[in-house]
């Protein structure tokens, strides 16, 4: 081997020499914050509560810019743009400045970095070259580059055969990456797209929605971040497998204040993982469902005492279950919610009692009446059966009530609805429903992370410190002030859980992510009504992503036809990867042998995840076949639960029975099918299913 650097060696040398600089002049800030934070407790005198709020807001800032610094900045450096006049330009994960304020790295959301993302050789913006560099930590270990404009570029060293193609190629793990170094210039326009009104992001399987909608929330909490950090960003999405999957990429890229939660997670209290049955959960998606629920509120709870007997002045006064019944219907027919109507339940039960008393009396005066009264006011067993007979209800008590099929059918519910013990994901939204029909309990104190005790605020504990600076603010329960809310997958939303949305979403911007034929929910119509409801009327921004990027193309080919047998006439995006890998579909007599044998191959084949996915009702079943393969590497999915989920290789077990499995199934087949990056096998007992790729 020659000793004489190549040339891409040199340019990586040159490269590392400036990344050096950058991460020596980030060590410097950091102990500059360190130094910062540590004046700030030594700053006043603690004894005076005044000064202690003060020092506490010096130290919180100190501790903020400290983790901003502190983030895992693999690949700090990322970019280098060659402009007119020998100008070069860094970009990277944060905005950094020499001792002498010059930019040493622009911040890759700053305006000056769009051209990293944007230019072209047809639109320049004044970029010559633009380079990708590829670091593992601060180690630079590739160059890529891009020469835009060849004429004024003329002498410059011209490296690497494209960085999209490398970071496509790369196995994936159980963890999504940011793409910060090489969104394409499509999706950079989603990403800096203006943070009023709703952004609609649409886009096939793979075109990069998911990883779009994080970066746009890094980027709106850059661009405004006292409005976006005080009202916080919610991302939701669907599972909270999901959400494992996606959890590092915003902090990767220096935000941490942003709430993640799964469709199952909103209500707060409540970790729901488990699915209805498809019939169930049309049921309980579908705004035909409140009727029964502001019945249901209404019902007595079914421990609720059916009787009352009182003595007054030796008179023995009983209100039997009839009249409960009509005195609960008088109160409710009031339109309070039925948390705040325990005292007009109580007076309610008092005037029944007087009526009764007062028709064995004589002449009954206006005096006597306010005397019985007064006396039922103070009555400690009225009190103990008021709050028996009209107790504070959470919405899961009367969730609970449900899982009565007596109840459902006293209140004309329809026979295939069900529900479980624990709350399904399609529940959240009722009980989130529940919570507004009940009315809200009398809440506890808001938790404030400088509360230590009464009239005295600080930050005690480095932990404290920690927290706070990490959740920024502590929201309420059921928060619902978010400045900006972004939805993955939203074509899967029932209207129920638009409705759920919507009330966290109030006061926010929107950015909503999805792709309408990868939905499993039936009704599109209602579901787009509730949507339009949910996010009210401001103004539309819309973008359609048009490349594919995880799926290569061979594999995407099949799924195709699958979607355009589900949905005829559908645009299709375009996969941009070949392999030379077709899939291979498999018929075997012994299904759980055949899904080993494949699983096992891909495992040795492919570096990475790899799914093995089925009908939601055999994931369980799909899990104990392969739970002794490779645990960490291999993992068994239900068909609803891949959604928005990648694999390096995938096996489908019986692809026409995802098909059948609900009205959306041909959809979800598609969803399925377009997981994999490199491999796909099917295994089925028959080929009957492949004539859906004709
Ligand atoms: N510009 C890019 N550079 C590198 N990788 C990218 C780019 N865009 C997308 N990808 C990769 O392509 C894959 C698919 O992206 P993502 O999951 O965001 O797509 P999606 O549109 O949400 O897909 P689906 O609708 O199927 O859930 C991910 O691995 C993502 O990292």
């Amino acid at each position: 081997m020659s000793d004489i650097p190549s040339t891409v060696e040199t340019e990586i040398a040159t490269e590392q020499e400036y990344v050096d600089r950058v991460y020596l002049r980030l060590e410097q800030l950091r102990a500059e914050a360190v130094a910062n934070e540590a004046a700030g407790y030594r700053q006043s005198d603690a004894r005076v509560p005044g000064a202690l709020v003060e020092r506490d807001a010096f130290v919180y800032h100190a501790a903020k810019r400290l983790r901003t610094l502190d983030s895992e900045y693999e690949g700090l450096v990322f970019g280098r743009l060659d402009l007119a006049e020998d100008k070069v330009r860094y970009v990277g994960r944060l905005g950094l400045r020499d001792q002498q304020m010059n930019a040493l790295l622009v911040d890759w959301r700053a305006p000056a970095a769009a051209p990293f993302y944007q230019a072209t050789p047809e639109h320049r913006e004044d970029v010559i070259r633009r380079r990708v560099i590829r670091s593992t930590g601060s180690k630079v270990i590739g160059i890529e580059d891009d020469l835009l404009d060849p004429e004024r570029g003329q002498g410059m060293v011209v490296v690497g055969d494209g960085a999209l193609m490398a970071a496509l190629s790369r196995a994936r793990s159980n963890q999504m990456r940011d793409i910060v170094a090489t969104i394409q210039a499509e999706q950079d326009k989603a990403v800096r797209a203006p943070g009023s009104g709703v952004t609609l992001i649409t886009g096939g399987p793979g075109t990069g929605k998911t990883a779009v909608a994080l970066h746009r929330a890094a980027f709106l909490l850059y661009s405004d971040r006292r409005r976006y950090e005080g009202g916080g960003v919610l991302v939701l999405g669907p599972s909270a497998v999901f959400m494992t999957y996606i959890e590092r990429v915003l902090p990767s890229l220096g935000e941490n204040a942003v709430t993640l939660r799964s469709l199952g997670g909103v209500f707060d209290g409540v970790e729901a993982d488990e699915h209805d049955d498809p019939r169930s959960a049309a049921l309980k998606g579908s705004l035909g469902i409140r009727p029964l629920l502001v019945k249901l509120v209404r019902q007595p709870p079914p421990d609720a005492p059916t009787e009352l007997r009182l003595t007054y002045r030796g008179e023995v006064l009983r209100l039997e279950a009839d009249t409960l019944r009509a005195a609960r219907a008088r109160v409710h027919e009031k339109g309070i919610l039925p948390n705040h109507g325990r005292n007009r339940a109580a007076a309610a039960l008092i005037a029944d009692l007087w009526r009764l008393y007062r028709d064995r009396l004589n002449e009954p005066t206006v005096e006597e009446r306010d005397s019985f009264v007064a006396d039922m006011k103070e009555r400690t067993e009225l009190l103990e059966f008021v709050t028996r007979w009209w107790p504070q209800l959470t919405p899961l008590d009367v969730l609970g009530w449900l899982r009565d099929p007596a109840m459902i059918r006293r209140l004309n519910g329809p026979r295939a609805l069900r529900f479980k013990a624990l709350p399904t994901v399609q529940d959240v939204p009722l009980l989130d429903e529940l919570r507004m029909l009940l009315g809200e309990p009398p809440k506890p104190k808001r938790t404030d992370p400088f509360h230590v005790i009464d009239g005295i605020r600080e930050l005690t504990t480095v932990a404290d410190r920690e927290f706070a600076s990490r959740q920024n603010v502590v929201r309420g329960e059921n928060y619902d002030e978010y400045a900006h809310v972004v939805v993955d997958e939203a074509q899967d939303l029932s209207p129920m859980q638009w409705r759920m949305l919507g009330r966290r979403g109030k006061y926010a911007s929107w950015t909503i992510v999805g792709d309408p034929a990868q939905s499993s929910w039936d009704d599109a119509a209602e579901a787009r009504r509730a949507r339009d409801q949910a996010v009210g009327r401001t103004r539309r921004h819309s973008f359609e992503l048009t490349t594919n990027y995880r799926n290569s193309a061979e594999i995407f080919e099949q799924a195709a036809a699958v979607a355009r047998r589900g949905l005829p006439g559908i645009v299709l995006p375009t996969a941009v990867r070949r392999t030379g890998v077709a899939p291979s579909h498999r018929v075997a007599g012994d299904l759980r042998s055949a899904v080993r044998e494949a699983a096992s191959e891909l495992l040795d084949r492919l570096e990475g995840t790899i799914g093995v996915a089925c009908v939601m009702s055999r994931r369980d079943e799909v899990a104990g076949w392969i739970s002794d393969l490779a645990p960490g590497r291999l993992h068994a999915v239900g068909s609803l639960e891949t959604k928005g989920l990648e694999y390096d290789g995938v096996v489908v077990l019986e692809p026409g029975d995802i098909a059948e499995e609900s009205p959306a199934g041909l959809r979800t087949l598609y969803v399925v099918l377009t997981r994999a990056t490199q491999e796909l096998i099917t295994v089925a007992a028959t080929a009957d299913w492949q004539k859906l790729l004709t």
